[in-house]
């Protein structure tokens, strides 16, 4: 992992009993990066998250954050506020409880880079979801934070709402350390340099980023094209890394291709339609899903990777 690490955990253990909690948590997140903090609903992602913000204890094991604690913040994933306070006042307490001293500018500043700049003046009360976590974010960043912890920082976002908030998110490793945990792999994978993944209560893998994304490329595809389906099912079927390959009912022109791994589809598949003389019109892997990446994720190889 690279740079001196801001935050450590060593056999961090918040045990609720009947297998709940957090187990075992050895951590160590890297200043100025952005950490992600992946699992399924219940792997105990918040406990060990409030516990880096010091607002749970742990039962046993040790934190150690490179930093003075007031200087740690965390964001939940839909924050609550007075419902009359306007934006800007809500930023402007938000300094003021930190002890954090900051201009209007200052204020106006952190609603603008969250995209509320348009907002400012509105109460809170009929805000969205979505612009109830940005205010969550202006009201954090307007603190000067070294480690912003954020749970579930773009659940409540729209698509578009979604890709702007992630890309604040990367923004802000040159001003701060960012940990934040999610349940989806792909703002992980968008956003994160490092990631742990919790499963149970337990890290089955930490390290970075790329090497959940290489596990998570699509190994199936549709492929469109302008031609024959049926031919180029033919073709392609003919392949030895090709392990299904049949045309797609419902699209006339759609192939859907499977292979014995991502990188073999990925060159394989446009390197045999041009052999062809075939058009390749566009070429989408279906998605891997969580569960399967996770279960990956448990083998025996990723569970020994966790200790490095
Ligand atoms: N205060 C508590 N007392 C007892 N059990 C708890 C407590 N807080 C959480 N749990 C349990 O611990 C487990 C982990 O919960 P936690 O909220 O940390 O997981 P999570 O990964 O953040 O889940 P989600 O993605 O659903 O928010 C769950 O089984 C939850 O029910």
């Amino acid at each position: 992992m690279h740079g001196t690490p801001i935050i450590t955990t060593k056999k961090l253990t918040r045990d609720y009993g009947n297998g709940a909690g957090v187990f075992d948590v050895d951590l160590s997140i890297p200043r100025g990066s952005v950490f992600g903090l992946v699992g399924p609903n219940g792997a105990g992602k918040t406990t060990l998250l409030s516990v880096l913000a010091g607002l749970r204890r742990a039962g046993s094991g040790s934190v150690r954050v490179g930093t003075a604690s007031g200087r740690v913040l965390l964001c939940p994933d839909i924050p609550d506020f007075e419902p009359w306070l306007t934006a800007t006042e809500v930023v402007t307490l938000s300094a003021r409880l930190a002890g954090v001293p900051a201009t209007e500018a200052d204020t106006a500043l952190a609603l603008e880079r969250v995209g509320l700049a348009e907002a400012a003046h509105r109460r809170n009360a009929r805000f969205s979801r979505g612009m109830r976590q940005r205010l969550g974010l202006a009201a954090a960043l307007v603190c000067r934070p070294e480690v912003l912890i954020l749970d579930e920082p773009a659940s409540g976002l729209d698509p578009r709402g979604r890709v702007d908030v992630l890309a604040l998110i990367r923004s802000l490793r040159e001003d701060c350390t960012v940990v934040l945990a999610s349940h989806l792999l792909g703002d992980v994978q968008r956003v994160c340099d490092d990631v742990a993944v919790l499963v149970r209560g337990r890290v089955v893998y930490q390290g970075p980023v790329a090497d959940i994304a290489d596990r998570g490329r699509p190994s199936a595809w549709q492929v469109r094209v302008r031609g024959s389906a049926e031919r180029v099912a033919d073709l392609l079927s003919a392949e030895p890394w090709v392990t299904g390959a049949f045309p797609v009912e419902a699209e006339p022109d759609c192939v859907h291709v499977e292979a014995t791994g991502a990188a073999a589809g990925e060159t394989g598949i446009p390197r045999v339609l041009v052999e062809h003389g075939v058009p390749l019109v566009s070429m989408n892997g279906y998605e891997a899903d969580l569960e399967s990446a996770f279960l990956s994720l448990t083998s025996t190889d990723a569970t020994d990777r966790s200790s490095r």
